[in-house]
């Protein structure tokens, strides 16, 4: 196994920078820069030298084999975080026989190789680097901790009971059987049937908690939608103009709502036009608001026309300095109103975020689907009779192994290059 080393921090510029060592040469590699190591978890002072050369004075940090983050011998040189320090400490590790600078993610695949996190877990530290808001960061936490993992294990416990029960049948086939299994059998399925509905239905929310919501600003042209999205950014994100028709490309800000990741969109004014790039951005815009998880529909007077609001969006009378109206107002240009739409939207949101539940991706909806679809025709074979078992069992097991990929007991193999590559070296 190669010792691997990567700088652990970002890149750039910073007070410290911390560079990681992983595999079975990390303390010896990490001894030949410092001179000794402090005991394991213990920080320590320590000159690193190369060759009588003075390279920094740093933090070193050991974990033992089997007690570290990747569960291989690590050791970790917190050095100034100098981009030449950085430099000049990397350098002096490429230098070491055994060692090589580590890929993208290659010290988590090690700890997911070591059994220190499941594939769920990972996937949890994945977005927790990348978390924004408060929001993600909580959810990101959750999984990392191995939330997932808990509930798949629930799950996966009353399926291997309920297969285990079916066959005992089948062993006993041609024995009179004591006691009739498949009252137990469908209350064991029964439970984790409707367990499986309930958290196929809340992974929607936790993909727009983890990637954010999308909100589509749309209304007629000239409404003031680039000045009220200009507004709500705190900077000139978008064009605006007194002519109607300036905005074509939609336009995208980040926005942190509450602690929940936004994505507020602006968009073309809607309207039947003889401009063929207009009428493109007209198309644009349509297709992202119908996309949006809500619309905010700013009017000027009239009605937006193309595109009718669904429940749950909100419809806003803008430029209220010029026209004060009734119901929710706002100017882009004054800021009045401005804090009551964000307090809206940010309510709306964030009742749709309490639905998200302990699955989080795409992924795990597609494998609890398979369990739930397994389920069902395991259930109708155990009502269909005794005969039945040996597929009904079958299906359980079917069941319990979609469930185990969530985790990745079953080969996930396949999945773990499209999952390291979002990694960052270092991590
Ligand atoms: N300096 C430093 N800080 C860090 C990390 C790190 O690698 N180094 N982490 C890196 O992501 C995070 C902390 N995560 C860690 C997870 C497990 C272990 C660890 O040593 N686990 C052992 C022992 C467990 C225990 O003592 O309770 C194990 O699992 O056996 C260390 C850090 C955030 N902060
Ligand atoms: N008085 C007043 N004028 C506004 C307000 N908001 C926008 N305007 C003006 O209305 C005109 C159109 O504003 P924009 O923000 O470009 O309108 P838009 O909806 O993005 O227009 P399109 O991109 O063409 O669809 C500009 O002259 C703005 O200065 C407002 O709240 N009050
Ligand atoms: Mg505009």
């Amino acid at each position: 196994m190669d010792t691997i080393f990567a700088l652990a921090t970002a890149r750039g510029k910073a007070g410290v920078a911390v560079v990681r060592i992983s595999g079975p040469r990390a303390w010896a590699a990490a001894e030949m820069l410092a001179g000794s190591l402090p005991v394991p978890r213990q920080a320590g002072l320590r000159r690193l030298r190369l060759a009588g050369d003075e390279l920094d004075e740093a933090v070193v940090l050991c974990f033992a084999a089997g007690a570290s983050f990747t569960g291989e011998e690590v050791a970790e040189l917190h050095v100034h975080g100098a981009v030449a320090t950085v430099a000049a400490v990397l350098r002096a590790l490429g230098g070491i026989e055994g060692l090589r600078l580590a890929e993208p993610g290659e010290f988590t695949r090690r700890a997911l190789e070591n059994g220190r996190l499941d594939l769920a877990q990972v996937e949890g530290l994945s977005d927790l680097i990348e978390a924004e808001t408060e929001a993600q960061r909580k959810q990101a936490l959750a999984v990392l901790s191995g939330s997932v993992g808990q509930v798949v294990e629930d799950w996966r416990a009353r399926l291997i009971r309920a297969a285990a029960l079916l066959e005992a049948t089948i062993d006993f086939a041609d024995e009179e059987v004591p006691v009739d299994v498949s009252p137990e059998v469908t209350t064991l399925i029964d439970g984790v049937i409707a367990a499986l509905r309930d958290q196929i239905a809340r992974v929607g929310a936790a993909e727009r908690v983890r990637e954010g919501f999308e909100v589509a600003i749309v209304g007629r042209p000239n409404a003031g939608k680039s000045t009220l999205l200009n507004a709500l950014a705190g900077r000139e994100a978008a064009i605006t103009s007194e002519i109607a028709g300036t905005t074509r490309d939609v336009i995208e800000v980040r926005m942190d709502l509450g602690g929940l990741a936004v994505t507020l969109l602006d968009t073309a004014g809607l309207r039947e036009t003889g401009d063929v790039v207009e009428a493109i951005g007209v198309e644009r815009a349509l297709a992202r608001a119908e996309q949006a998880d809500l619309r905010i529909f700013l009017l000027d007077g009239a009605e937006v026309p193309l595109l009718l609001p669904e429940p749950g969006d909100l419809v806003v009378q803008g430029k209220a300095d010029l026209h004060p109206g009734e119901g929710l107002t706002v100017s882009g240009k004054t800021g009045a109103g401005l804090d009551r739409l964000v307090a809206e939207v940010t309510a709306r949101l964030q009742d749709r975020a309490a639905a998200a539940g302990v699955m989080t991706r795409e992924r795990h909806r597609v494998a609890m689907e398979r369990a739930f679809q397994a389920l069902e025709s395991a259930r109708n074979e155990v009502l269909r009779g005794s005969d039945r078992v040996e597929l009904a069992s079958e299906g359980v097991r079917q069941a319990a192994r979609a469930l185990e990929s969530m985790v990745g007991r079953v080969d996930v193999e396949h999945l773990l290059d499209e999952i390291f590559a979002s990694f960052c070296i270092g991590k």
